[in-house]
C-alpha cells in the first residue's frame, strides 16, 4: 500500500542527506576560523550523515560567544560560518536553505507525480521548509532524523484534518446512529458498507442494511448477497421507489428492533446529477442521518481528491472512505482528501473481503510511509 510514495520520500530524505554531505567537501565550508585564530579541518570532526550533523553544521574550535558577534558581522539571513561553528560547538546543526533547494523540487515533483493535490503539495513543502530551515537540534539527532522529523510533521498537518474518532461518536451517539454512503458508481460503496457492518459487529454493535440505491437493476439482488452472507437484516423497497422512505423504513426498523446502526446505501451519482443530488437531500431532510460518508477509491488519485470536494461542496460530508488502498501505490488521494475537503478519511479499504476495512489513523499512516525498511 502506497510504496511509491514511500520511496518517494525516502528519496528526499537521500537528497537532503546527499546536499548536506557534498556541501563538507566544499573548501569554503571546510575552512572556518576557530576562536584562537587556527583554521579547523572538517575532515577531522565530520560525522557521516548518519550518525552525526550535516556537514554545514560541522565546524570546530569556536566556543566563546564574544568572537561570534564580531565574527558575525555579513548581515544576511543566512547563518554565517562561525554561526556554523557555533552551532556545531554547542551540539546543534543548522540547514540552509540553498541545502533544501534541490531536494524540495524533487520533493514537489513527486508528490505531484503521486498525485498528490497542488495545495496539499505546497502546504507539504511549506511546512518542511519551515521546520528545517535555520532549524537547530541536539547533535544527537542526524540529518536524516530531522527530514524524517520535518516529514512527519508536513503530512500529519494535512492528513489528519478534522480527523475524529469514529468508534467513540458511534458509542455516545444516541441509537439508531444513521449513516448514508455516497459517491460515484463502482467504487465499493456496498462492499464498504458490508464490512463496515462487520467491522461494527466485532466491536459489539448490530447493524442493519438499508439499499437506498432504489436506481439501479440488480442493487437489491447485490446488497441482499452481502445481507445473506452477513446474516444482516436488509430494508429494500422495489426499483424506482424513494430512497429517503427505504432508508426512514431502516431508521424505524432499528429502533423497534434495537439495532444500534443504520448503513444507507444510495446510488452511485456524479454530484453534477441534479436529479439524484435533489435525492441525497430529500434524504436529509427525511431522515436527518448522523453521518454521511463519501466513498472512493484510493486508486483514482486526483480525480478521487476532486469529486471528495465536489460531493462536500453540493451536500456536506461527514467523512470519506478510500476503497481498494491496497491496489494503490501512490497514495495522493490519502494524502489530499482531508485537507481539500476539511474532512477526515475514516476508513481505508484494503482488499474484497469482509475484514478488508482498516480505521484510518494517520500517525499510523504516517509513521509507516517513514519506515525504514
Ligand atoms: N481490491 C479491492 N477491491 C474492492 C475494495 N472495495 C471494493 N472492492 C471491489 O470493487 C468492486 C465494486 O464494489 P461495489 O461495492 O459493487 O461498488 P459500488 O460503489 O457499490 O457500486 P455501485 O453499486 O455500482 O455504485 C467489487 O468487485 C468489490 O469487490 C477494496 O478495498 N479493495
Amino acid at each position: 500500500m502506497f510504496d511509491g510514495l514511500k520511496d518517494k520520500l525516502s528519496g528526499f530524505r537521500e537528497d537532503v542527506e546527499e546536499n548536506t554531505d557534498a556541501e563538507g567537501d566544499d573548501p569554503d565550508a571546510d575552512e572556518t576560523p576557530a576562536s584562537d585564530g587556527a583554521v579547523a579541518d572538517t575532515a577531522d570532526v565530520e560525522g557521516s550523515a548518519d550518525d552525526g550533523p550535516s556537514a554545514s553544521a560541522v565546524a570546530t574550535g569556536a566556543e566563546d560567544d564574544d568572537a561570534a558577534a564580531d565574527a558575525d558581522k555579513s548581515g544576511d539571513d543566512e547563518p554565517s560560518t562561525f554561526q556554523r561553528a557555533k552551532a556545531f560547538a554547542t551540539g546543534r546543526i543548522i540547514i540552509e536553505e540553498e541545502d533544501l533547494e534541490e531536494p524540495l523540487w524533487n520533493l514537489e515533483m513527486a508528490l505531484l507525480e503521486s498525485d498528490v493535490e497542488m495545495s496539499v503539495a505546497e502546504r507539504i513543502l511549506d511546512t518542511v521548509r519551515e521546520k528545517m530551515l535555520g532549524e537547530s537540534r541536539k547533535q544527537v539527532e542526524t540529518t536524516g532524523e530531522l527530514v524524517e522529523s520535518a516529514l512527519h510533521d508536513a503530512l500529519i498537518d494535512v492528513i489528519a484534518v478534522g480527523q475524529f474518532d469514529f468508534e467513540e461518536r458511534i458509542a455516545e451517539a444516541d441509537k439508531p446512529v444513521t449513516i448514508v454512503f455516497t459517491g460515484v458508481n463502482g467504487v465499493g460503496k456496498t462492499t464498504s458498507i458490508a464490512k463496515l457492518s462487520e467491522w461494527l459487529a466485532d466491536r459489539g454493535y448490530s447493524s442493519v442494511l438499508a439499499n437506498g440505491d432504489t436506481y439501479r437493476a440488480g442493487a437489491n439482488e447485490q446488497i441482499a448477497e452481502h445481507a445473506d452472507r452477513l446474516g444482516r437484516e436488509l430494508i429494500s423497497h422495489d426499483q424506482g421507489g424513494d430512497p429517503a422512505a427505504v432508508i426512514y423504513d431502516g431508521v424505524e426498523y432499528a429502533a423497534a428492533n434495537d439495532v444500534d446502526v443504520v448503513l444507507g446505501d444510495t446510488a452511485g451519482r456524479l454530484h453534477t446529477s441534479d436529479d439524484l443530488m435533489a435525492q441525497l437531500e430529500k434524504i436529509d431532510r427525511v431522515v436527518d442521518p448522523d453521518m454521511t460518508l463519501f466513498v472512493d477509491e484510493a486508486v483514482a488519485g486526483q480525480d478521487a481528491v476532486n469529486r471528495a470536494k465536489e460531493f462536500n461542496d453540493a451536500a456536506e460530508i461527514d467523512g470519506a472512505v478510500l476503497t481498494k488502498a491496497d491496489a494503490d501505490s501512490s497514495g495522493g488521494a490519502a494524502i489530499s482528501v482531508a485537507y481539500v475537503t476539511g474532512k477526515p478519511i475514516l476508513f481505508l479499504g484494503t482488499g474484497q473481503g469482509y475484514d478488508d476495512l482498516t480505521l484510518f489513523e494517520p500517525e499510523e499512516l504516517v509513521e509507516s510511509l517513514l519506515a525504514d525498511d
